[in-house]
């Protein structure tokens, strides 16, 4: 028994019954302090923005409007490089975080924004350089552009257009909206849904030598499943009688003109923009200027952007002004490809009727 001077005047009680009520009522009490103090606002972790004449908020609206996309570029090829070791994913996965930034960012700025369903896309193809192609754009201050591949298209239309709308950042009346998923192009329900959207969508594909454009997608493949059989078995279904087989995606992809049939039933050909996936390694400031024209935005983006690596051997990203170091794309883009015989490469360039019955796509030569 112990001499509890609270308890006094009641009773004398077992002390660790009086220590555990003390301990009770002392939790009691500092909740109740912290709940009051939180009533009157101090215990907020949210900084709370400056809406006043003078505060901050139109004033960051327009700094971020004049460091246009760079900035959000520089960032995005910083964590392009970060995540890039977790694989594939990697793009869908960089792409969301760089669409909360997006998303986060724009929520803080100016109340004229809003988000709009895109007004251009990239369509395609896998692996033909949509990545570059994207990030080039948004260093263009009249383009918005989500970073992750939306899928909605394909993958998520029964979500709706709400949900798709929601995923694009905020932009104000004179800017396009953009996004890219690279596998609409060869989706067959894409083409009337896009249309079902807006008949106005600009549509841009970005094509590569489809043998060369086959092994980068082997090659990514192979990345995760090293076990997996040599591109030329996969391609061929009997290697000495130049059998192709066309059902494997790696060939599929690459039919462009095939494809483009379905994409012609519902938009005219001025409306699709064929890039060169090797002009924008080659000369990235001439094809921009085309991509640029084509969506009716001034020619921002030119060669004081890139810089050419000759480490990685693709152009990379850099402001015009300053002395920053340029960014490029990361590990998973520009990856070694295995070395393919010559005469597979051959024997798959000169492939079957199919493709020849359909509608001729050619794509220049890059000028030397
Ligand atoms: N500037 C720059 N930096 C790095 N890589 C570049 C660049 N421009 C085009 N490319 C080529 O882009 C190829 C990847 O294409 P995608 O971005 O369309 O791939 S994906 O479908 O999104 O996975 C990628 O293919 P691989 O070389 O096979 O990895 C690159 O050749």
């Amino acid at each position: 028994m112990e001499y509890s001077p609270i308890l006094h005047s009641l009773h004398v009680v077992p002390s660790s019954h009086v220590k555990n009520k003390l301990f009770v009522f002392c939790i009691m009490l500092s909740l109740w302090v912290y709940m009051i103090y939180c009533c009157v606002g101090y215990c907020s972790t949210v900084p709370i923005l400056t809406y006043g004449p003078a505060g901050g908020r139109e004033g960051d609206a327009a700094a971020d409007h004049r460091e246009t996309s760079l900035g959000a570029s520089r960032d995005l090829l910083n964590n392009e490089n970060d995540l890039d070791s977790r694989g594939e994913e990697w793009d869908e996965m960089r792409g969301e975080a760089k669409a909360l930034d997006d998303n986060a960012m724009s929520g803080s700025l100016n109340e004229s924004e809003s988000k709009k369903l895109p007004q251009a896309i990239i369509i395609g193809v896998k692996k033909g350089g949509t990545r570059a192609l994207l990030e080039f754009l948004r260093l263009h201050p009249d383009i918005r552009a989500v970073g992750a591949e939306p899928h909605f298209f394909d993958r998520n239309y029964d979500k709706g257009l709400e949900w798709y709308r929601e995923l694009m950042p905020k932009s104000s009346e004179g800017q396009l909206t953009m996004e890219k998923t690279p596998s609409y192009y060869v989706t067959k329900e894409v083409p009337a849904r896009i249309y079902t959207m807006s008949k106005d969508t600009k549509l841009i594909v970005v094509v590569r030598d489809p043998v060369t454009r086959a092994i980068s997608d082997y090659t990514q493949t192979r990345s995760k499943k090293p076990d997996i059989p040599s591109f030329e078995s996969l391609t061929f279904k009997n290697m000495s009688a130049g059998l192709i087989d066309t059902t494997w995606s790696a060939v599929q992809i690459g039919m462009y003109a095939k494809h483009l049939e379905r994409w012609l039933q519902h938009f005219p050909m001025e409306q699709l923009l064929f890039v060169s996936g090797e002009r924008l390694i080659s000369d990235p400031a001439g094809e921009m200027a085309r991509v640029q024209d084509f969506l009716g935005l001034r020619r921002v983006v030119t060669e004081k952007h890139f810089h050419f690596n000759p480490a990685k051997g693709f152009p990379c990203l850099k402001r015009p002004e300053g002395n920053s170091k340029p960014h490029c794309l990361g590990k998973t883009k520009g990856r070694t490809h295995p070395n393919i015989d010559p005469q597979v490469s051959n024997k798959v360039h000169n492939r079957d009727a199919p493709v020849r019955s359909g509608p001729r796509l050619t794509i220049e030569k890059p000028v030397t």
